[in-house]
């Protein structure tokens, strides 16, 4: 059930996360009209676009602005750049590099200043809807444990830092045990899920995360361990990695799909 009243939306990345999410909006969904894409490679992108029935714009990340509804599905690098726009100009921002939200929180006062609004996706994680209510009072611990294959944690920064080798491993390696601004920073493609997590409780000095480069898991699983006062819990996800890009579950794209629907619905389901 959606409200009358349309809102525009333009993405910023063409991916894993942006390409499946522009195709559920062309396809339609009530109450949210796709007017624009942002991505490097503009003949790629026209050959990805090919087959819309409404063929959305081709913007510049700052272009993006335009609509009502300004989604970040690019990278960590790419964030600013589509985040500092949107919010300047009021408008809804739902990032998925959501880990680069953390170093930046004065996007949060900026967007108390012109009306923006910032709308962080659950995206690849579970229960952050019992997660901040459990933050509405007190929480002991937050603790996030990742594992994922070999292929979805090649390049990360840490590990590159470090010296730490994960291709050839045959048995589970601790590859990071910090928190989850550090985690962010080490692993800007690997743990938006730490960084939404932090968001939703007790904030990325106090949320602990823990991650394993493990050759015996297929996909990328994140188990979450909340104790607070109101209650205890665990839980845990093992998402399918996306054809196109194995750092990224491919429930991603259909949370933000969720998170967008949430937007313009007049029933909503989770708080
Ligand atoms: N919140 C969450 O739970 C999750 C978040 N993520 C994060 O979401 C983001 C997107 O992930 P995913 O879709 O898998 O990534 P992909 O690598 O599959 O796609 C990235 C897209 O962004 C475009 N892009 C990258 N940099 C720029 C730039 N500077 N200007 C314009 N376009 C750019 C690329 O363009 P081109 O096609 O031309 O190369 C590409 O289309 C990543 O930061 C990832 O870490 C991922 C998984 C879960
Ligand atoms: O958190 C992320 O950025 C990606 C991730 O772990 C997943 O898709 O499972």
């Amino acid at each position: 059930m959606s409200s009358t009243v349309s809102k525009t939306v333009a993405i910023a990345g063409l991916g894993a996360i942006g390409l499946p999410l522009a195709r559920a909006l062309d396809a339609g969904v009530e109450g949210l009209r796709l007017i624009g894409v942002a991505c490097r490679d503009p003949v790629n992108a026209r050959a990805r676009l090919a087959d819309f029935q409404a063929e959305p714009r081709l913007m510049s990340l700052a272009e993006l602005a335009e609509a009502d509804i300004v989604v970040e599905a690019a990278s960590a690098a790419a964030f600013e750049q589509v985040a500092l726009p949107a919010i300047e100009a009021g408008r809804i921002f739902v990032p998925a590099s959501c880990g680069a939200l953390l170093p930046r929180m004065h996007l949060a006062r900026l967007a108390q200043q012109t009306g923006a609004r910032i709308v962080v996706p659950t995206g690849a994680l579970l229960g952050l809807d019992a997660v901040r209510a459990a933050a509405e009072g007190p929480i002991d611990s937050v603790t996030i444990e990742t594992r994922k294959p070999l292929a979805a944690l090649a390049g990360a920064p840490y590990l590159v830092q470090n010296g730490i080798e994960v291709a050839d491993l045959s048995e589970p390696l601790l590859v990071f045990n910090g928190n989850a601004m550090e985690a962010a920073a080490g692993f800007p493609a690997n743990v938006n899920v730490a960084a939404a997590l932090a968001l939703a409780g007790v904030g990325p000095v106090r949320t602990k995360v823990r991650i394993w480069a493990d050759p015996f898991v297929t996909r990328n699983v994140h188990t979450i361990n909340v104790d607070a006062e109101a209650a205890r819990f665990s839980m845990t996800i093992e998402n399918v990695p996306s054809a196109g890009n194995p750092r990224t579950g491919r429930l991603t794209g259909l949370s933000l799909l969720a998170c967008l629907r949430g937007l313009v619905s007049t029933l909503k389901v989770g708080s």
